[in-house]
């Protein structure tokens, strides 16, 4: 059967068929509408101490790009806001659209932005991430949302390494990048339980959504969306999911 994705007969409408739980009670994103939401004093300030030797590897994974970092000891870490315990980073990755107005998963006062980066964290009480991932406070997500604006020379290296994975399956080495360079200046954030945006969409997210965006040029964000809209080379079905999310043409 055809794999899950964004287009008129694999989007999201349809995930409930293969993933039931995506009607279940905490299912993300979620528009966000700040006057809504509710001040808690018990909330800590978010403690992120990265480590860039941890930084892995690149993956197209057919629906995303994502850095992928070793998480085999506590060198990486998200610990305070509204977790207990220490979280591991184990990837970050983006969710982009095919223009300026839409691309990001959560929205404010309904509003999307063209790109929301994602840091996943697993909670060390579990012995692997694959454990956590199914545990209610098993995995912390930070979104940052990426609005157009100045060129982010820290997110350029990240753009660079695409070329090199431009087919579905296709990863290569990534080291030696600082994701806390990503974040913006502010850390204030809001939170709420939710699940993973995309199938499996496992309610295992404890979200935690920073509410000053980062910024992204105008090319900067279509080199992201020309390297999923690229043709599949002869031996890859490459981007079946992207070209049907982003809906456009592909390139004659
Ligand atoms: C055993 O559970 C597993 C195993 C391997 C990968 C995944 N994942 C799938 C989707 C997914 C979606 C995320 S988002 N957009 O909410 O940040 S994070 C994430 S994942 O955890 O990498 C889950
Ligand atoms: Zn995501």
């Amino acid at each position: 059967s055809h794999g899950w994705g964004y287009g008129p007969g694999n989007g999201p409408d349809t995930w409930g068929e293969d993933f039931p739980i995506a009607n279940g009670p905490r299912q993300s994103p979620i528009n966000i509408v700040p006057k809504d939401a509710k001040y808690d004093s018990t909330l800590k300030p978010l403690k992120i101490k990265y480590d860039p030797s941890n930084a892995k590897g690149i993956l197209n994974n057919g629906h995303s790009f994502q850095v992928d970092y070793v998480d085999d000891s506590d060198s990486s870490t998200l610990t305070g806001g509204p977790i207990s315990g220490t979280y591991r980073l184990k990837q970050f990755h983006f969710h982009w659209g095919a223009s300026d107005d839409r691309g990001s998963e959560h929205t404010i006062n309904g509003i999307k932005f063209p790109c929301e980066l994602h840091l996943v964290h697993w909670n060390t009480k579990y012995p692997s991430f694959g454990d956590a991932a199914s545990q209610p406070d098993g995995l912390a997500v930070v979104g940052v949302f990426l609005k157009i604006g100045a060129a982010n020379p820290r997110l350029q290296k990240v753009l660079d390494a695409l070329d090199a994975i431009n087919t579905k399956g296709k990863q290569t080495t990534f080291s030696n990048f600082d994701s806390k360079t990503l974040l913006p200046g502010s850390l204030d954030y809001w939170t709420y339980d939710g699940s993973l945006t995309t199938p499996p969409l496992l309610e295992s997210v404890t979200w935690i959504v920073l509410r000053e965006p980062i910024s992204v040029s105008p090319a900067q964000r279509s080199a992201s969306v020309f390297f999923s809209l690229r043709p599949p080379s002869q031996k890859h079905r490459a981007f079946k999911g992207w070209r049907e999310e982003y809906g456009a043409p592909l390139p004659k």
